[in-house]
Formats: structure tokens, sequence, C-alpha cells
């Protein structure tokens, strides 16, 4: 019999080996987690390269077996005469079989890359699509032009969504576009089955999938039953998938291949550019009244006559503001999530048939609008991120004339949206790239856009169309941060002392020695404007300087400023910050925009621009001639907030 001691010491031992081979687990997870990630990286670069080596394809070729198919249906059936740039390449990969995704911006013709190689071939094209009255307006579109074409969703009468199950197993069936919600698509075995039998006759053309970030966590409007889509490329072998969006991140366009099971696929993007669309930033005024006062010279002024949208952040703020406008004597509707669907309706025809001349608007009047002639899109509060401001903005001016988007921008809406928001991993980032496009005085508009879609537009893509490339606007001066930051630093240790926590205004007020005496600082006010204090304000959070922290009270959420991981730097003896100062140009309230003022030739010549943007560079110089050179130069209401020959 071993002792008690033996089998102590024994126990010990087996620790020992225990504690080994804990060790060498640990070492292995680490290489296995090392090698997954490489393994990840090198499949990412694989695909990459086979998405690249099919881009390097000249998919825009004319000596396809089904050209001569091709151009008659455009011309005949669709009765358009040439393509938009993308549309051949896109059409010709998914008649070639291959899985491809499409992006190109709002309004640029995404449908007609799966409605034309439908007519082209024998079979049925299924198109998934995630919005109803969307759906519907291309069912009737295509009808109208004699296209056979159905819809099948979730509040379909029980004999149309016979009728679509039956004509997937009807070999003599004359449709050739179906229209299919993805829940219907997830939630529907009926369907699903009689597809199968759809694709073992060879009936099974493709799936075109349209706005197919909502696939992927990182896109702007995700939606969980897009996963489901991930099935249909295993389980219908050899049918071509084409997803469309105009969502250009590399990160979304990678995820969404992961989820159909399409990595490598052929990627055909068209420039974001809208070279139509002139961006312009608004100081917003702190009171609702006076933001009233703007919104009302714009659409009674320079918007006169002209339909568009006026985009806010709340159901609050959008009931206020299109009631206010009304007061003021303007035709508005008011149009939210929380209003019944029929009345949403209403509101979205009567500004479509321009009897409203504004829409005020929260982010649900959306995806869908596909009002070719809005000639202004205003953001009353900032977009929750450079997506969403893109996505929103470009629903201006998608008949290829000049149109308007004006931003009225001011520090506190990024605490409206970031309490609204902050849950979600990542979103601060995105709200903050928003901000950066709004407080950045130096950059044209259209490079930080561009930016963000990974794409490199000059100063000649812009052609004066932007608030900062105007009249060669780019501003130069800078402001030194560095005395600044560190009173800033100091206010905020100070503040913690005495355990309270400071909003971005309070901050401000301390700063300019404005509010409680026990918070101010125990220097000089600085000698700058306060609105030039909110933009540093800004600027520090969007550079990390300052961070927000949220807390939570019984009806909202507040966002208190913090120092963030780069104010230390500060302290630094060789530390230097510099800030672009945002010049506020002149922009005429009370004058017709120059739109208005475009002679017949110039209309024509912007027109025929989107349908050729190869040929961009040479109609937009005569663009660039007739809209600017015509801005009518009123002495009436003019927005200058900082003289931009004071010193700081
Ligand atoms: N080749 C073309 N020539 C002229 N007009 C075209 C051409 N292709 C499409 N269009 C027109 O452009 C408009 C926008 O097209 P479409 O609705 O397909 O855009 P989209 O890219 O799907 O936009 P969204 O992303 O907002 O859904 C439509 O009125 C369409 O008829």
């Amino acid at each position: 019999m071993p002792s008690a001691e033996d089998l102590e010491n024994e126990i010990k031992k087996v620790d020992k080996e225990l504690t080994k081979i804990d060790v060498e687990i640990r070492k292995l997870k680490k290489t296995q987690a090392q090698l997954q990630d490489r393994k990840t990286s090198l499949k990412n670069s694989l695909n990459q390269l086979k998405s690249d080596t099919l881009s390097n394809v000249d998919w825009a070729g004319t000596e396809y077996e089904w050209t001569q198919d091709v151009d008659n249906t455009l011309r005949n059936i669709f009765n358009l005469d040439s393509f938009r740039p993308q549309q051949l390449s896109a059409i010709n990969s998914t008649l070639s079989g291959q899985h491809s995704i499409v992006v190109m911006p709002t309004g640029a013709g995404k449908s007609l890359c799966y409605q034309l190689p439908a007519l082209v071939k024998p079979g049925i094209t299924i198109v998934i699509s995630p919005l109803v009255s969307l759906m519907e307006d291309q069912v009737r579109s295509l009808k109208n032009r004699n296209i056979p074409a159905m819809l099948m969703t979730s509040s379909s009468p029980k004999e149309e969504t016979q009728a679509a199950l039956n004509l997937l197993k009807d070999k003599d069936t004359k449709i050739k576009l179906l229209y299919v919600t993805p829940e219907r698509l997830a939630k529907s075995k009926r369907f699903m089955s009689n597809l199968q039998k759809c694709h073992a006759d060879g009936r099974l053309q493709r799936f075109a999938i349209d706005e197919v970030h909502c696939c992927s966590q990182w896109g702007h409007d995700f939606r969980p039953d897009y996963k489901f889509l991930g099935i249909l490329s295993n389980m219908f072998q050899n049918v071509p998938i084409l997803g469309l969006t105009a969502t250009a991140t590399s990160h979304v366009l990678t995820d969404v291949q992961k989820i159909l099971n399409i990595p490598g696929c052929l990627i055909i993007k068209s420039t974001f550019n809208r070279p139509n669309l002139f961006y312009k930033i608004l100081e917003k005024p702190s009171s609702q009244e006076d933001c009233l006062n703007i919104l009302e010279k714009l659409l009674k002024y320079r918007y006169k006559n002209e339909t568009g949208i006026i985009y806010t952040n709340s159901i609050k703020d959008s009931e206020e503001l299109a009631s206010g406008l009304r007061k003021k004597g303007l035709k508005v509707g008011c149009y939210h999530a929380n209003m019944e669907a029929e009345d949403r309706s209403k509101v979205h025809l009567k500004w479509h048939d321009k009897h409203y001349q504004a829409i005020v608007a929260t982010v649900a009047f959306g995806m869908g609008i596909d009002k070719p002639d809005v000639r202004f899109v205003i953001h009353h509060t900032i977009s929750k991120s450079m997506e969403n401001y893109y996505q929103e903005s470009g629903r201006a001016g998608r008949d290829g004339l000049r149109a308007e988007c004006v931003t009225l921008y001011r520090m506190q809406d990024i605490f409206k949206i970031s309490s609204m928001v902050f849950s979600s991993v990542g979103v601060l980032g995105h709200l903050y790239g928003m901000v950066k496009y709004c407080i950045t005085g130096n950059i044209c508009r259209r490079k930080l856009i561009a930016e963000h879609f990974n794409e490199d537009w000059g100063s000649d893509d812009c052609n004066q169309m932007c608030d900062v490339c105007f009249e060669n606007n780019i501003n130069t001066k800078e402001i030194r941060l560095e005395s600044h930051c560190r009173t800033i630093s100091s206010i905020l240790d100070y503040a913690d002392q005495q355990d309270v926590k400071l909003t971005a205004q309070k901050l401000l007020d301390a700063w300019f020695l404005k509010g409680p005496v026990n918070l101010r600082h125990k220097g000089k006010s600085p000698d700058i404007p306060r609105i030039l204090g909110e933009d540093i304000i800004a600027f520090l959070l969007v550079e990390n300087y300052l961070v927000e922290d949220f807390h939570f009270t019984a009806y909202s959420t507040i966002s208190y400023i913090k120092k963030g991981p780069n104010i230390d730097f500060a302290q630094d003896s060789d530390f230097v910050l510099n800030m672009p100062v945002r010049r506020y140009t002149a922009f005429e309230l009370e004058s017709r925009a120059p739109s208005c003022t475009l002679d017949k030739d110039s209309i024509k010549t912007t027109s025929q621009s989107l349908n050729s943007y190869n040929d961009e560079k040479n109609k937009t110089d005569s663009k660039k001639r007739t809209m600017n050179g015509s801005v009518p130069k009123s002495k009436k209401t003019k927005l200058i907030i900082i003289d931009d020959d004071s010193d700081y």
C-alpha cells in the first residue's frame, strides 16, 4: 500500500505534467490561432486574386453570341440608346454564367443588369429584393413594357402566391422575372421545392439579389433572412448569382461573398462620383426657429418650384419641422416609421406628384425612391455614417441634372446621434467619419467621399461642385491646438477631481469661462469664436484626444466627454497639433440655385453625361462654364459666420 505522502507526491507529479500539458495546449492554441489567421488572410488574398483576374477580362466586349440580342432588347424593349458604364459588363458576365457582384451608385441603373439578360435567354430569373414597394414599382414598369413579371411576398393574396408557385413547375410559363423577398424564400419550403423542380428542368436562369449588402452585418441595412441566401450557390449549381448594391466598402463586399458562398467572384464596380451633385455644409443655428427660417428661405427661394427631401434624425423633429414649415405656408409632407403604411404611401405619392415640395423625413424614407428630379436633399441633422449620407444625399439628381446636397451641421447633433447608436460595435467610428466630412475645411468634400469608397478623385472630378472647391475656395488656414488641448485636458481633470461629468456644451462653457465658476479654468477665455471652439472639440473627438462616455437616466442616454488615449501627448514638450480652419462660404438662401438658370443646351449636355460617364470629363467642362458662370450675385441673405481674415 503506498503511503499518503507517496500519493500526494504522485498527485504533485501529475499536476506538474498537467501544467506542462496546459502550457503546451496554450502554445498550440496560439499557433492554431496564428495559422487560422494566416489561412484566412491567404484565402482572402487568393479570392482577391481570383476577383482581380476575372476583372481583367474585358466584359464589355461586343462579340458574344448574344450581343445582337442584347442590343435589340436594349433598343426595342427598354427603349434605350446606349448602356451606362458597367451595365454591359454586368450583363455579359452574368450571361456567361459568372457569379458577379455589381457595385453602382444609387440611380446608376442596376435593375437593367438583370432585367435585360432575363429576356435574352430562356428560363426564369429570380429577383430577391428587400422592399415590397420597390418590387411593385419594378413589376409595374416591366408590365408596362410588356415584359412578363410577377411578385410573391408574404402579403401576396393566396391566388397570386399559388400562381407564382405553379409557374416554377410550368414548362410553358411566359413569366421571365419572379420577384421575391428573402423572407419568403427563407420561410417557404414549397417555394424552395418548386425552385428545385425548375432547376432540374433547366429553367432556372439566374438569381439576382438586389441590395445585396443586406447580407452583411457591416452593411447599413442588415436583414437576417438574407443570410439564408448562402445556400443558393450549393443548392443550384451552375446557376449564376448576380448581387447588386450601392455599398462599396471592401469589408462589406468580402463579407457578402463569404455569406453567399461565392468567394473570389467577379466584382464590377463603377465610379461613385456623382458629378452633378453640389455638396455644401451650412452652419446650423442652435434654435429650431432659426433652422426653420433657413429651411423656409431655401424652399421659398433657392429651390422655388423644385422638389426635394429634408432628412432629420427623429420622428419628433420630422413632425415639428413639417408643421413649422406648413405654418410658413410651405407645402411639405412628413414621413417616418411610426406612420401607418397607407399614410406613408399617400405622402410619398403626393411628393412624387409635386403636390408637396418637400418631404420632411427620418431615414425610414429610404430605399425605393425612384424620383429622377429630386433637386435638393437637405440634412437637418447629420447622418450616422458617410455610407448613409452617400445613400441619402444620392437620392438627389438621378436625372443627371444639377442638384444640391446641403447639410446643416452643428456640434450638438453629434451627441444626438451618438447617444442613439453607441451600443452597436463600430458605429461611433462611422459617425465620426461623417463629422470629419462636416468639419474639414481644406479638403474637397468629393475627395472625402471618394476616400470612403476607396476611390481616388482629384479636384478635376469635383469641378467646383462642392463648397470647398467652389471658386477655388480651398482654405489653407490652420489653427494650432497645443495650448487649447492642454486647457481642455486641465478642465476635464479639474471636473474629475470634483466628481463632475461634463457634456460637450459644459466643457465648452468652462473653456470659454461661462457656466459654473468651479468648473472654469484659471486662464483667459480663448481668443476664438465659440463656433470654432465647437469644431475643435469635434476634431479632438474624431482624432481620439477626447472620447464620449455614455450614461443612462430613466429617460435618455447622456454623452459626457472624457480624456481620450491621445490627450496625454499634449503634455510632451514637442507636441504639435494643427487643425485646418473651416471657412463658411457664401450661400445664397434667397436666390435660385444655379440649376434653375441653366440654359437648355447645357441641360442636354448634363443629362447626356449620365448616359455616358466615360464622356463625363469633356461634358462637365462645358457644364462648369454654365453652372458656375451663372450663379446669381444677389445681395440677399448670405450665411458667412467666420470672418476669414480674423487671426486665431
Ligand atoms: N442605359 C440607360 N440609359 C438611360 N437611362 C437608364 C439606363 N439604365 C437605367 N436607366 C434609368 O435610370 C434610372 C435608375 O435606374 P435604376 O432604378 O435601375 O437604378 P438603381 O441603380 O437600381 O438605383 P437604386 O440603387 O436607387 O435602386 C431608371 O429611371 C432607369 O430607367
